[in-house]
Order: C-alpha cells, then structure tokens, then sequence
C-alpha cells in the first residue's frame, strides 16, 4: 500500500471570464496534512495513482491550498459553493454535462461548484476516468470532485441532483417492467436525499422514464419541498424550436414561448398553438394546419428514435445540452412574454390536471432557483384532447408503480406496449 498526498503548483491554463489576457490564474497547492494524507486509500503499489480520501474526494481536490486568499481579486465576487450530485456519472449525457457544470457556463462564472459523483461496482473504475479528466481540465471554478457508490454519502448536502443513472431498456423488457426497475432505482435515491441533502435541494430526473421515476422521487422523500421536483422536458422543447424555425425558414432563437406539455413520451404536446415566431404566433406564421398538428407533433416526439437509427445510441451531447438549459432557465429571469418547460408536479396547477402527477408545463422564473407556472396559456380544443391523453398516460404509469410509492392504492397495471420513450419507436 502506497500512500499519495499532493505537494505540487499547478498553474490554471483557463482564464476566468472577466480576468485580464495574459494574467493567469496561478493556484497554490500545499502539502495535504499529515492527517489528510493518513485518510488517502491507494490502491495499487505498482502504479502511482491518485488519491481518494475516505470521503470520496478524488485526486488533486484532496490537496488542501488557498486559492481564494491568494487570488482575492478572482474570488471575491464568487458565491458559496454550490454542491452538485449527479448520479449516472460515468453514464453519456454526464461526459458532456460535467464538464458544462465545472466550467461556469450553468450556474454562472462567479458560482463555484462541488461535483459529488454517483456511480457503482460497475462503473468504480470509469468514474476515476471521469474524474481524471475532470483534473486535467483545470476548471477554477470546480472545487470539489467527490466519487462513491453509496447515495447516502454521495447526496450529502446536495444543494442539486440531477439523476441521469437508470438501466435502459432491453430487447423484449416489458415497459412495466422498466418502470419497476428504475423506480426501484429511484426510491432508494429519494429516501437517501430526504436523509442527507440540503433540505432546499432541487432534482431533475434525468434517467428514464422520467416523470414517473421524480413521482416516486417525490413521495419517497417528504421532507424535501414537492415543488423542487423536475423532470426533464427541456430536450423536446429544444427539439419542437428546432422544427418550428426550419419550416418557418428562420434562425431558431426567433422561436419563443415554446411549451412541451405533458409526458416525456411519445405522447408529449409541443404547444404550437401558444408559440411565437419571430414574435407572431407560429400558427399565423406557419399557415399549414395539417403540418402542425400531423406532421409536427410526431416529428418532435420520435425525434429520440430518429436520432437512434443514425447514431446506434440515444441523444447524449444535446441531453447534456438541454439539462445545461434546464438549469439556466431556473437562475436566469424569464423575458417577458416567454416560457420554458419543465415537468413538475401538478399540486393546485392552474390547468385542471390530476394533481398528482410530474406534468410539462409552462413556467418563468425570476432567476432565484426557483419557477411558477403561467397561467394563461390558451388551450383550444385540440391542445385539450392532447393533453388527457398524456395526462391518462401517466396515470397508467403511476398505477404500475403504486409498489414504490407509500400510502398508494394499488391499481392494476394497464401498461401497454403503446407507451413508449422518445427513443423507442
Ligand atoms: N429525459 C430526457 O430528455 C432524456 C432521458 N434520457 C435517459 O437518461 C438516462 C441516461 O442516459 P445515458 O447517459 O445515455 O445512459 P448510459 O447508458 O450511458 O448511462 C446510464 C447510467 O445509468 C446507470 N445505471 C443505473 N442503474 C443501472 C442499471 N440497473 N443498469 C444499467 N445501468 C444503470 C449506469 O451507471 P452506473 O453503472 O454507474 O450505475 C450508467 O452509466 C437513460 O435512462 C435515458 O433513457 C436520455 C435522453 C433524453
Ligand atoms: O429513450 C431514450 O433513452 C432517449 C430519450 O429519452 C430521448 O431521446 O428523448
């Protein structure tokens, strides 16, 4: 057994936004203390490897150094810390997303981050690769990389979650079955925040499906507010601006107001009926009904599976992206007249919708973290018959789960091989 410690000084290649050209960055390590050192597991004595401490700080972030006080003038503006769980971490999207959230460009360049990494006996040796590439990027703004496999540790006092880990569905997995298997997944992670995460922590479930997995998240965790709950929905607004501004012929940001309702799921309602173009409402801009609500509609809600056939594997670099988006829109205020949306739970919405499910549905924030959900979204009769039907979609799902949640009447489970992922068809 070998013990490491770092004694090192490491210069930081990137500057920080808002630092002059040419006036780098230079962080100061100093040696660990002796205590620290004794915390250090090595693994192998043949090959020099880095550290984990018992608490699953990984590598150059078990160095102890004093950056913010030999560096004043970068870190002064800097806020607390935020810690940031993100379970799946050796998964696809997480090898695009992490590196977003170390650089600054989700929470800002002034929100220094801890990454508190959630990962398994299969993936142990995968999730060092993960944080060694997150080391040699040299991030400021990450100061903490922590790995294990044991929610109970990892989620301590998350401020975030994104829950991105979930097996994936299988040749011949029965979709209930799925459901089963990911909520089980998604139980034990809920019980383990409602124990040891920030009592204001938020979650946005990732891993799917999605908006029935944060379901069981939020019935298992009570002591964590049911509004900071989320699903993510923000993939498939993302995709339904893309089409609108390609048949519009125009630059997607001239697309706005865009709400994606409902499941994440084939039955998902992009909402051309309240989306600008340009300003106009998309129907006044793209005169063609029939495109609309035929050709549209689908196009948006298999996009997942189209991409499937050309790649061989499900969306992960433009997830990352769209889960960066996500986050943004919570710490950024809404433009007037716009919305973004996100699946939440649907206590006292303004829509008449069963109350008990995780719904897309438009919001604004004032960039505190936090969202409320506008109100005044048109629903014609069309939008309408759209959104039972997802609204009926989910309810089937939540029947199939009653297992995990506590305090559920057991329903029969009516799941249907028509129920399916983005992904799937
Ligand atoms: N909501 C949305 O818009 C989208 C959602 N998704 C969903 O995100 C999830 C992650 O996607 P992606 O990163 O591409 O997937 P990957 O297969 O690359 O990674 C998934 C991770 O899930 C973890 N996992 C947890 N439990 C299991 C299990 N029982 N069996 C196998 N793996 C498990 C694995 O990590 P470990 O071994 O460390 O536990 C694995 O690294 C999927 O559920 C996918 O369907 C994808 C695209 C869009
Ligand atoms: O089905 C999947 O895993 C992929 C998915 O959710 C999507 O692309 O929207």
């Amino acid at each position: 057994m070998v013990q490491l410690t770092f004694s090192a000084s490491v210069s930081s290649a990137r500057p920080l936004l808002g630092e002059r050209k040419g006036s780098r960055a230079r962080r100061a390590f100093v040696a660990a203390p002796v205590a620290q050192a004794r915390d250090v597991q090595a693994k192998s004595a043949a090959t020099v490897e880095a550290p984990i401490k018992a608490d699953g700080t990984y590598g150059v972030f078990t160095s102890s150094y004093d950056f913010e006080n030999e560096h004043p003038d970068l870190t002064r503006s800097w806020k607390k810390t935020m810690k940031v769980a993100v379970t799946g971490a050796a998964g696809q999207i997480s090898n695009h997303l992490l590196f977003m959230l170390a650089s600054g460009e989700v929470f800002g360049r002034d929100q220094p981050v801890s990454l508190q990494l959630l990962g398994s006996e299969r993936s142990r040796e995968a999730l060092e690769g993960v944080a060694m590439e997150l080391e040699d990027s040299l991030y400021p703004l990450l100061r903490e990389v922590k790995l294990g496999i044991d929610p109970l540790k990892v989620f301590e006092d998350a401020d975030w979650a994104l829950l991105i880990g979930a097996k994936p569905r299988g040749p011949g997995m029965e979709r209930k079955d799925l459901l089963d298997i990911n909520g089980q997944i998604f139980q034990e992670q809920a019980r383990a925040l409602n124990e040891v995460a920030s009592r204001d922590c938020k979650m946005l479930v990732v891993g799917n499906p999605c908006n029935t997995n944060a379901l069981i998240g939020l019935h298992n965790a009570p002591d964590l507010p049911r509004r900071n709950w989320h699903a993510l929905t923000r993939l498939d607004e993302n995709r339904a601006k893309c089409q609108l501004a390609l048949k519009a012929g125009k630059f997607y940001t001239s697309v706005t107001n865009m709400c994606v309702w409902g499941n994440h799921s084939t039955t998902q309602v992009p909402d051309f009926i309240n989306a600008k173009i340009g300003g106009k409402r998309a129907g006044n801009v793209i005169r063609d009904s029939k495109w609309l609500k035929e050709e549209f509609t689908p196009k948006v809600a298999n996009r997942g599976g189209a991409l499937i056939k050309k790649w061989g594997r499900s969306s992960a670099a433009s997830t990352a992206v769209s889960i960066a988006d996500h986050l943004r829109s919570l710490y950024v205020p809404t433009a007037p007249g716009d919305c973004f949306s996100t699946a939440i739970y649907t206590e006292g919405n303004p829509y008449g919708l069963d109350e008990d499910l995780i719904f897309s549905m438009p919001c604004r924030s004032n960039g505190d973290g936090n969202y409320e959900v506008i109100q005044d979204f048109a629903i014609d009769d069309w939008l309408r018959e759209k959104l039972a039907e997802t609204e009926q979609e989910l309810q089937k799902e939540r029947d199939c789960v009653g297992h995990l949640i506590p305090g559920a009447q057991r329903a029969v489970c009516a799941i249907t091989e028509d129920t399916m992922l983005p992904g799937e068809n």
